[in-house]
């Protein structure tokens, strides 16, 4: 039996019609979650991200890693990212999330949130190297943020609220309907951190 599942039915579709998003809540206890949040939060060497937005080059409050099963080259607003390999805690994680959800995948995009101020705009992760339908295993530690989705033609809004050790998936033709966003939040003083679990398809190993 599993404690920490049974509050949300993640075969409940979040979504009206264009797309599937599941919710599973926890996924592992609140120790688990302090445990790997600590642990990711200290040893990855997180960078500022860089995106051409309008013509120009910004780099962006938020801080990321990106990792993955090869030196996968990710390109994405207009600039390239290179992979660096799984760590222990990672590819830990990654196991648990693929039993989880019965997917594999073959790279992990980490997102530092230093506080409330900080969250990341509407967007489609819908890349060519994504590939059509892509499934992305979304993991949340540390401060709780609300996540929203909106339609790309009616505009409908969608939102939860992601708790720390919680999972969502997103998949089917999510991507290529709806937008998503991490709005910021007031007074919220605390870090969050969130990997993207993703599956690169034609990548060029080295
Ligand atoms: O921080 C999040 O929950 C979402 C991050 C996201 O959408 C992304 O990395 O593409
Ligand atoms: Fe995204």
């Amino acid at each position: 039996m599993d404690l920490f599942n049974d509050a949300f039915d993640p075969s409940f579709n979040l979504l009206p019609y264009d797309g599937r998003v599941s919710y599973f809540g926890h996924i592992m206890s609140d120790a688990h979650a302090d445990h790997y949040f600590d642990q990711l939060h200290r040893s990855t060497a997180w960078q500022h991200d860089q995106a051409h937005i309008a013509g120009k080059l910004i780099t962006t409050e938020r801080k990321v890693a990106w990792h993955g099963d090869a030196a996968f080259a990710y390109t994405y607003s207009g600039t390239t990212k290179h992979a660096q390999p799984w760590t222990d805690t990672l590819f830990e994680l990654k196991q648990k999330i693929e039993s989880i959800t019965k997917t594999s995948f073959n790279s992990c995009l980490l997102n530092l949130y230093a506080n409330g101020q900080q969250g990341m705009a509407w967007h489609s992760d819908d890349e060519a190297s994504l590939g059509h339908n892509t499934c992305i295993a979304s993991l949340s530690l540390g401060a709780q943020r609300t996540f929203a989705f909106k339609h790309k033609t009616t505009a409908q809004t969608i939102t939860l609220e992601l708790a720390h050790g919680s999972l969502l998936l997103m998949q089917g033709e999510t991507q290529h309907h709806w937008l998503h966003r991490l709005p910021p939040r007031a007074n919220m003083h605390q870090a969050r951190i969130n990997l993207t679990f993703r599956t690169i398809v034609n990548h060029p190993f080295p």
